[in-house]
């Protein structure tokens, strides 16, 4: 059966629930063929991040032409991109490549508090890389930082995605998932507004939902799925994610989200 491919171009978590591995998972699970760039290693746990080492940019430049040049991709995720150099790098080569459709998490901190990216990488990637963006995917914390806005309602995420639309991303995609009630995401292309609804699940192991959300989005995207549907399939394979995720019970910190809930709700439709 021929599949879909999707690439990420990410950070490695070596406890398994974010980064590159939260997405190849989350890839295989959804039937689509996963290619990685890996732009940064971290030793990293349930507990936290203790370091980490960037990949030297001309090894991300080469891996992204490795992938491309032969395999090819229907759709990139974007997460970690740790220094403004990698930044650039990343952008070059995508440049190149503007009919496939990219999903970026502009990823900043670890749950446990940990800075993923520098202070100047930020705004080379709203500068550079937020007008290649099919859909972009902050969190409510993340929103705050790009747009120096307080936000902690509803109405707060929809003023922080009015700004960041103008930043030349396609779509915005504000994530609830730090509101105090619903975890509620909000859609917003320059016209329209859609309200992805979600019920929020009481559970310390949350780890990784940023990444596995937005891998699950450009799973989707790779199969041909329109953004609008392709980030409600994706929302419902997060909160599968994070309901079954204490019957994993990994580590004793912020444990991985259960990819295969999903899967295991589903069976092989999930692949469609
Ligand atoms: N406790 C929860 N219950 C239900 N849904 C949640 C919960 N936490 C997050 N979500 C959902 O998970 C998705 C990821 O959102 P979140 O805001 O956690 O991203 P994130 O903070 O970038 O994740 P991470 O911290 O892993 O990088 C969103 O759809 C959000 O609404
Ligand atoms: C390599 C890498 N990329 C992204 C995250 C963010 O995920 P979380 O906020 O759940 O720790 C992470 N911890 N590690």
């Amino acid at each position: 059966m021929k599949r879909s491919r999707a690439l990420t171009i990410a950070g490695s978590d070596s406890g398994g629930g974010a980064g590159i591995q939260a997405d190849l998972k989350t890839f295989t699970l959804l039937g689509v063929y996963g290619t990685s760039v890996i732009t940064s290693v971290t030793a990293q746990n349930t507990q936290g991040v203790f370091a980490i080492h960037d990949i030297p940019t001309n090894v991300i430049d080469q891996q992204i032409e490795a992938v491309l040049s032969d395999i090819g991709t229907d759709a990139i995720k974007i997460g970690m991109l740790s220094s403004k150099e990698i930044v650039k790098v990343v952008t070059e080569q995508l440049k190149q490549y503007k009919d496939i459709p990219i999903v970026l998490d502009p990823v900043m901190v670890a749950k446990g508090g940990s800075p993923l990216l520098a202070d100047d990488a930020k705004e080379e990637i709203k500068k550079e890389l937020f007008s290649l963006a099919t859909v972009i995917t902050p969190n409510i914390p993340e929103a705050e930082v790009l747009t120096k806005l307080t936000i902690k309602t509803v109405e707060d995420m929809k003023k922080a995605a009015e700004i960041l639309i103008e930043l030349g991303p396609q779509a915005v995609l504000v994530k609830g998932g730090h509101l105090v009630e619903e975890a509620v995401d909000i859609l917003y292309d320059g016209k329209h507004w859609i309200t992805f609804p979600g019920k929020r699940i009481n559970t310390k192991n949350t780890h990784g939902t940023g990444c596995t959300y937005s891998s699950a989005i450009a799973a989707e995207l790779a199969k041909g799925k329109e953004l609008q549907k392709a980030i409600k399939n994706a929302k419902e394979f997060i909160q599968m994610a994070i309901l079954g995720a204490d019957e994993l019970n990994i580590g004793s910190g912020h444990g991985p989200t259960n990819h295969w809930k999903y899967l295991e709700e589903k069976g092989l439709e999930a692949w469609n």
